[in-house]
């Protein structure tokens, strides 16, 4: 099946480039999707969360994640410091809000990968954002993706598809849907999406 659209929101009311939100459920393939198209259009600018979650193999301070202590996190939130935040599968998250601001005012697209709960913050506070939600072709897949990825341990997997029924059941709330069974295709359908193609 090929990525989907449905709907359209109107374009912003002058050509800077707007934010760009993309969500869906742990392991549908949102993090793939965007590597992939970063690797061919680097000019994109993803942010970097904050999270209290501990680094899986591989992942590195400041490029994946800003990895906090909890009372760091603490000091994000009560300083204002974080644009949106979120608890997720017990886990607190947060996108840095200087950064972004300092992205779109220079003109560059800025694309947050964070969770419904986010999306549903930025709706309120950026209204001119764009909200794209990344769906699995089918809830067996999606069941395999997260197995497969083989990251995190079964009562943490449990968890997430928890929170993934949660999520698939707010996709009519996005703007678009995009549903991820070509990591390419919905690469460059992102891409379209944010203008940058
Ligand atoms: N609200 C919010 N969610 C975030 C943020 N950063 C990451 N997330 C979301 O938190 C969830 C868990 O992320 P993570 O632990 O990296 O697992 P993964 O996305 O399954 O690889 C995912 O839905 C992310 O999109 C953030 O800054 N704010
Ligand atoms: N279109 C796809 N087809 C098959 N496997 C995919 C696809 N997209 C992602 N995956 C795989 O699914 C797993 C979860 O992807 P990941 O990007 O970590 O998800 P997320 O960031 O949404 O939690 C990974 O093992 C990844 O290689």
């Amino acid at each position: 099946m090929a990525a989907t659209f449905r709907g359209t929101t109107p374009e912003p009311p002058d050509d800077r480039p707007r934010l760009t939100v993309l969500s869906g459920p742990s392991g549908v393939g949102k993090s793939t999707v965007v590597a992939h198209m970063r690797k061919e259009h680097p000019e994109v600018w993803l942010s970097v969360s904050a999270t209290t979650r501990k680094p899986r193999p591989g992942e590195k301070h400041g490029v994946h994640y800003f990895f906090v202590s909890d009372e760091e996190m603490d000091k994000l939130i009560a300083n204002g410091e974080l644009l949106e935040w979120a608890e997720f599968a017990g886990h607190r998250y947060g996108t840095p809000r200087a950064a972004v601001l300092e992205h779109l005012e220079a003109g560059v697209p800025v694309l947050l990968e964070i969770d419904l709960q986010g999306a549903r913050q930025v709706r309120e506070t950026m209204p001119e954002g764009r909200l794209v939600f990344l769906a699995p072709p089918s809830w067996e897949e999606l069941v395999r993706r997260l197995t497969g990825r083989g990251t995190e341990a079964p009562e943490v997997i449990e968890r997430r598809l928890d929170a993934a029924k949660v999520e698939l059941a707010a996709e009519p709330e996005f703007d678009e849907t995009l549903v991820n069974t070509s990591v390419k295709d919905v690469a460059r359908e992102l891409l379209a999406l944010m203008d940058v193609v």
